[in-house]
């Protein structure tokens, strides 16, 4: 199985002026790492950058002196992405590749034994707070079924309403933007995300 369920909090849509308190308050409340959203800035914490970015090749080394942990670009922003991965990799982070809704999986298969992590976008990249694309579920499943210990992350109009239907299709890594953000009890939304991502990979496990 992958590296285990996880919550990464999206703080595209927190208080940016107050990024540092935000990032601490989520990771208070439960957060296993910051989803940062690209342009964004970094700190001292678990940061996965997500770089919704044309050209992904020129951001790898202000990202790794900026100290982030995870470099995740868009599969569909180069030309290169052996290249991208290896350089990725040479600057001490590790490496994840995305796809937008319109991409297939089948274009990602051939890098996943060479990262980390594949994100399946569940929105078309941009902003916060849009509706959760429940048709990217097979992409999940087949990467899941195919990658059985590849982390899968999720990301788009994910929370309490639309957690079970990505933990059944076997997402381990959860980015929960609004759904965390605008909670007043952030804690418990993390946990029961957690929870229930927990019980499916379980389950998962226990069917195998
Ligand atoms: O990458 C993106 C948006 O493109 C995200 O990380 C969003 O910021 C997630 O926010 P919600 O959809 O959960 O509100
Ligand atoms: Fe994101």
């Amino acid at each position: 199985m992958a590296s285990g369920c996880r919550i990464g909090p999206s703080i595209l849509n927190s208080d940016l002026a107050n990024l540092g308190a935000e990032c601490l308050r989520m990771l208070d409340s439960g957060a296993d790492y910051l989803h940062l959203d690209a342009p964004c800035s970094s700190g001292r914490s678990v940061f996965y950058m997500h770089m919704m970015v044309s050209r992904p090749e020129q951001w790898v080394k202000p990202m790794a002196v900026a100290g982030a942990n995870q470099y995740t670009f868009h599969l569909e922003a180069t030309e290169n992405p052996g290249a991208l991965i290896k350089d990725i990799r040479e600057n001490g982070m590790k490496v994840g590749l995305a796809i937008k809704p319109g991409t297939t999986v089948e274009y990602l298969a051939p890098w996943a034994n060479q990262i980390d992590m594949a994100l399946v976008m569940t929105v078309e990249p941009g902003f916060g707070g849009q509706k959760f694309m429940e048709d990217m579920m097979p992409k999940v499943h087949w990467l899941r079924t195919q990658f059985p210990s590849l982390d899968i992350e999720v990301d788009g109009g994910v929370g309490p309403d639309t957690i079970h239907k990505c933990a059944e299709a076997g997402a381990n890594m959860i980015v929960s933007g609004s759904a965390i953000m605008r909670s007043e009890d952030p804690r418990s939304v993390i946990n029961l995300l957690r929870n229930v991502c927990s019980e499916a990979a379980q389950k998962r496990s226990l069917d195998r």
